[in-house]
C-alpha cells in the first residue's frame, strides 16, 4: 500500500497531512513512512521463507539512525561499506554477528574495528585486499570469515554509473579467476572462506541479469565443491529496481521464485543486500515553491529545495515523480522545469512537468527515501535539511534541519 496518498484534496503520509508537517518543520525536509519501510521488509522477508536467509539492509541507501533501528528491530542484518557505516549500525542498535561489509577500499583500521566486533562475514573484493586481510587478522590472532565478492561479467541493463557487474566496473574479483583466488584464500592461516557473493548494480529493471549472475555464481559454488571447498552461504547482493515512473522492475516474488528455479534445495544460508527497494517508495522530498520564471524558451518554478538535497536528477538523469501537495483546479496548467536556487544548470529535481503551480506550493519529490539524503551535501552553504518519521498519526524529527554555525562547526580561521 502506497503510505503517501490524497486525503481530502491534501497528500498525507499516513495519517498526517503534508501541510502541517512544512508548517510544524518547515521545507525542504524529507519525510519517510515508518509503516512503509517495515511492509517492504516483510514482504521481502516473506518472500525468501524457502532458505535460511539473512537480509542485510544496504545502509549506503539510507542511513539516519530511526531507519536502521526500525529495520534491526525486525531483525534486519545490515550491509555495510565503510566504518562509519559500521558504528551507525551499532549506535542504532543492529547486531555486529549480522553485518556483511562490502567495499572495494577497507582500510586496516576498519578491518580491525569489525574483526574486533566480530561481522558475519567480509565481502573481500581482490587479492590485495585478501592478504590484508589475512595479514590484519593474523596479528589480532583472529580468523576473518570472508565471502569473495565475484563480477560475473553480466551487463545489469541500468545506469552505467550504477552498473558493478562488468569486467570493465571496479568491483569484485573476475569470476574466471575466482577459484584460483579461493585456492589461495583456503590456505591463508587467518581466513576462513564461508561464502561468495556477487553483487551486480543497482535499480535493476529486469530478472535476467539476476538469474544470468545466479546461475554463474552457483557454477562457481559447484567448481569450488569439487576443489574441495565448501561454502555456508551464497550472497547474490542487492540491486532489485523500483517504479519511479514506467519501468515495471521484477516484484520480490518474481524475483524470488526466479532465484529458486536456480537454487532448488541447495543447502547454503541466502544472504540478500537490498537497499533501495526497502526505503526508496517509503520517502519524499517535501519542497515549497519560491518563484515562478518564464523565459521565452521555458517555465521555471524555482524551489526551496536542490540538488545538493538530492543529486539523483543531476548526477543520472533520474526521473522522479513530483506531486503537488494540494492539486490546484484554479488556474491552467504549464510544463515546468523544477529547479532549485543553486549556480548550476544542472540542479534541477525534475524537467517537463505538466503542473499548475503558484508560490508557495508545496511539491513532493517522489520515491526520495533511498540515495536522498544519504547523498545529501552543503554545496552552496545550504544547511542540511530535516528528516521527519511519520508512523500512523505520530510524527517526529529524525535528523534536525542543520544550522548556518553547522556549516563550519569544524573549519578554523588561520
Ligand atoms: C555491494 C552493494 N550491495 C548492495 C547495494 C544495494 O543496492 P540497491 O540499493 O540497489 O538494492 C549496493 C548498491 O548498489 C552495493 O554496492
Ligand atoms: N546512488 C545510486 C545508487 C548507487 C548504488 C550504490 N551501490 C542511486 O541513487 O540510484
Amino acid at each position: 500500500m502506497d503510505c503517501f496518498q490524497y486525503r481530502n484534496g491534501v497528500l498525507h503520509a499516513e495519517d498526517i497531512s503534508l501541510v502541517s508537517i512544512a508548517e510544524q518543520y518547515g521545507t525542504p525536509c524529507y519525510v519517510y513512512s515508518r509503516t512503509a519501510i517495515e511492509q517492504q521488509w516483510r514482504t521481502f522477508d516473506r518472500a525468501l521463507t524457502a532458505y535460511p536467509h539473512l537480509i542485510c539492509y544496504a545502509v549506503k541507501a539510507n542511513s539516519n539512525l530511526a531507519v536502521l533501528n526500525t529495520l534491526a528491530q525486525l531483525g534486519a542484518g545490515f550491509d555495510i561499506v565503510s566504518g562509519g557505516e559500521l558504528e551507525r549500525v551499532l549506535h542504532a542498535g543492529g547486531q555486529a554477528n549480522k553485518i556483511v561489509f562490502s567495499g572495494v577500499g577497507k582500510t586496516i583500521a576498519e578491518m580491525q574495528r569489525a574483526l574486533e566486533l566480530g561481522i558475519f562475514c567480509f565481502n573481500v573484493e581482490s587479492e590485495a585486499e585478501l592478504f590484508r586481510l589475512n595479514d590484519v587478522a593474523g596479528k589480532m590472532g583472529k580468523r576473518a570469515p570472508v565471502s569473495l565478492r565475484v563480477n560475473p561479467d553480466v551487463d545489469a541493463k541500468t545506469h552505467p554509473y550504477i552498473s558493478t557487474g562488468m569486467k570493465k566496473n571496479k568491483f569484485g574479483i573476475d569470476i574466471a579467476l575466482a577459484p584460483l583466488v579461493y585456492a589461495t584464500a583456503a590456505q591463508l592461516p587467518h581466513i576462513e572462506v564461508t561464502g561468495v557473493d556477487c553483487h551486480i548494480g543497482s535499480q535493476l529493471t529486469e530478472i535476467t541479469p539476476f538469474i544470468d549472475a545466479a546461475q554463474r555464481v552457483m557454477q562457481l559454488v559447484a567448481t569450488l565443491k569439487q576443489q574441495g571447498i565448501e561454502l555456508k552461504h551464497v550472497d547474490f547482493g542487492g540491486g532489485l529496481g523500483v517504479q519511479y515512473d514506467a519501468e515495471t522492475p521484477p516484484s520480490v516474488v518474481e524475483y524470488a521464485q526466479a532465484l529458486q528455479a536456480i537454487l532448488g534445495n541447495a543447502p547454503y544460508q541466502i544472504v540478500f543486500e537490498p537497499g533501495r527497494v526497502i526505503v526508496a517508495n517509503a520517502g519524499i522530498l517535501l519542497t515549497k515553491v519560491e518563484y515562478l520564471k518564464q523565459t521565452p524558451e521555458k517555465h521555471f518554478a524555482i524551489v526551496d529545495a536542490a540538488m545538493n538535497d538530492l543529486i539523483r536528477p543531476a548526477l543520472y538523469s533520474a526521473w522522479q515523480a513530483v506531486s503537488p501537495v494540494i492539486p490546484r483546479e484554479d488556474i491552467s496548467s504549464q510544463e515546468y522545469d523544477i529547479v532549485g536556487p543553486i549556480c548550476e544548470t544542472g540542479d534541477f529535481l525534475a524537467k517537463d512537468r505538466n503542473l499548475s503551480l503558484q508560490p508557495d506550493d508545496l511539491l513532493a519529490i517522489r520515491s526520495a527515501g533511498a540515495y536522498g539524503f544519504a547523498m545529501s551535501s552543503n554545496y552552496n552553504s545550504r544547511p542540511r535539511v530535516a528528516e521527519i518519521m511519520v508512523q500512523g498519526a505520530e510524527c517526529r524529527v529524525i535528523r534536525q534541519r542543520e544550522n548556518v554555525a553547522d556549516l563550519w562547526a569544524l573549519e578554523r580561521i588561520w
